[in-house]
């Protein structure tokens, strides 16, 4: 009999829970021999790309599908077997024996959810073992920076029930010493939006998306952009916020036209590009993730070169170390957004993060549109000194859970870092 170190895995227990959308979702429990738990839950995209590792997910009609049950099943039975025994603390050879073990490139087999819900829960397992705060566990002594938020309080396309193509339209509260002053100022932003839009648009138009924002019945693009300039103005931090987009362009793209319907509009691949050069001249815009749809490597190097912002694959680089690291060599992009489901590890997002930085991109790390109470990514932002978060509106709690456990955790920090403008280019 070998002698059990404290930190091996002794149990890994899976089972669903519901997601903000309301959908069965996959959370496990990882136990380890000194009695310490590390308990986490998959988040689920809805416009997702195609490239992304799978999960096993039900349909409609989700309690009488076999998706979400058949990843629990494949938690308790073949990877528990695989990672009792392990040491937690070896978060590589954990991912890599799921990975081995799923036998396919995107994680189809095991399911992506039973696989990133584990490999969170044994980073979870390992730092409780240690007694210590994940983030500091992840990123070690000298992890003190918090990062920008990125707050998606108008929501469009695949999130909401409206016309805007445009899938998030997200405030950047960036000229503020601390994280708190920053998400203070966030809120008050959104809770002016909602007069705006209330006083403008009625009632209806406070009705809130997937993300926590606001899914008023706009048709174009420059309202929205004016309604947030206004909420910055009249909130009066006007100049200290900047604005950022997630055009998620993949889903107003019409591959049979090889146009964007946009505005009323068809737009060729060049008319798009136009389009934006004239918003980052009218708006404050640091940022645009996803300009344009998720194969179009030639369109997005244009689009670096003569956006002049920073440029987010998402959807086009899907949190794949091999797809960062094509996007890297050929100016791509110069920023990636970092959904650890995405891909589905702990240390594949690590290795994505790593290459961003050794590059001079930024890694912003994100929530899903659809999300649990998870904290993971809030810790894992600190950890690996992510220049940025999004993890929508500052309100409904799978979104403030997020910045609720920043906020703890920069009280927490005797040195805490704001990351203030390091996000922009
Ligand atoms: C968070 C996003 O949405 P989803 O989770 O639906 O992919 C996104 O596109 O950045
Ligand atoms: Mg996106």
């Amino acid at each position: 009999m070998s002698l059990e170190s404290p930190t091996q895995i002794v149990s890994v227990k899976g089972r669903w829970i519901l997601d903000s959308r309301g959908n069965p979702t996959v959370e496990v429990d990882v136990v380890t021999a000194c009695g310490a738990l590390g308990r986490a839950a998959a988040p689920s995209g809805a416009s997702k790309g195609s490239r992304e590792a799978l999960e096993l997910r039900d349909g409609e009609k989700a309690f009488h599908g076999k998706g979400v049950s058949k990843a629990v099943k494949n938690v308790n039975e073949e990877i528990a077997n695989a990672l009792k025994g392990l040491d937690a603390l070896d978060q590589r050879k954990v991912d890599l024996t799921m990975i081995e073990l799923d036998g396919t490139s995107n994680k189809s087999r095991l399911g992506a959810n039973a696989i990133v819900a584990t490999s969170m829960a044994v980073a979870k397992a390992a730092a409780n073992s240690l007694g210590l705060p994940l983030y500091r566990y992840l990123g070690g002594p000298l992890a003190d920076e918090l990062p920008t938020p990125l707050l998606n309080v108008i929501n469009g396309g695949e999130h909401a029930g409206n016309d805007l193509a445009i899938q998030e339209f997200m405030i950047v509260p960036w000229d503020f010493s601390s994280f708190s002053e920053a998400l203070q100022a966030a809120s008050e932003i959104y809770h002016t939006l909602k007069g705006y839009l209330k006083e403008r648009y009625g009632k209806s138009a406070i009705n809130v998306g997937d993300e926590g924002g606001f899914a008023p019945p706009m048709k174009e693009t420059r309202e929205a952009l004016d309604a947030l300039v206004e909420a910055i103005k009249e909130s009066g931090y006007e100049g200290r916020v900047a604005l950022a987009l997630d055009a998620a362009a993949t889903h107003f793209y019409d591959p049979n036209k090889d146009v964007y319907v946009i505005d009323g509009q068809e737009l060729d691949r060049e008319g798009l590009l136009e389009f934006y050069e004239k918003l980052i001249q009218e708006y404050p815009i640091v940022s645009i993730e996803d300009p344009l749809q998720e194969n179009d490597w030639e369109g997005f190097k244009e689009a670096v070169k003569r956006l002049k912002v920073r440029i987010v694959g998402d959807d086009l680089l899907v949190t794949h170390p091999d797809l960062v690291a094509k996007a890297i060599k050929e100016g791509a992009a110069n920023a990636v957004l970092v959904k650890v489901n995405q891909v589905g590890t702990v240390s594949e997002a690590w290795d994505v993060v790593d290459m961003a930085h050794r590059s001079k991109w930024a890694a912003i790390v994100s929530h899903r549109s659809g999300e649990t109470e998870d904290t993971f990514i809030a810790d894992f932002a600190v950890g690996v000194g992510a220049k940025a978060i999004k993890t929508g509106a500052p309100a409904r709690g799978e979104r403030t859970a997020k910045y609720n456990r920043l906020l703890r955790i920069e009280e927490e920090l005797s040195t805490p870092r704001f990351a203030r403008n390091k996000y922009f280019l």
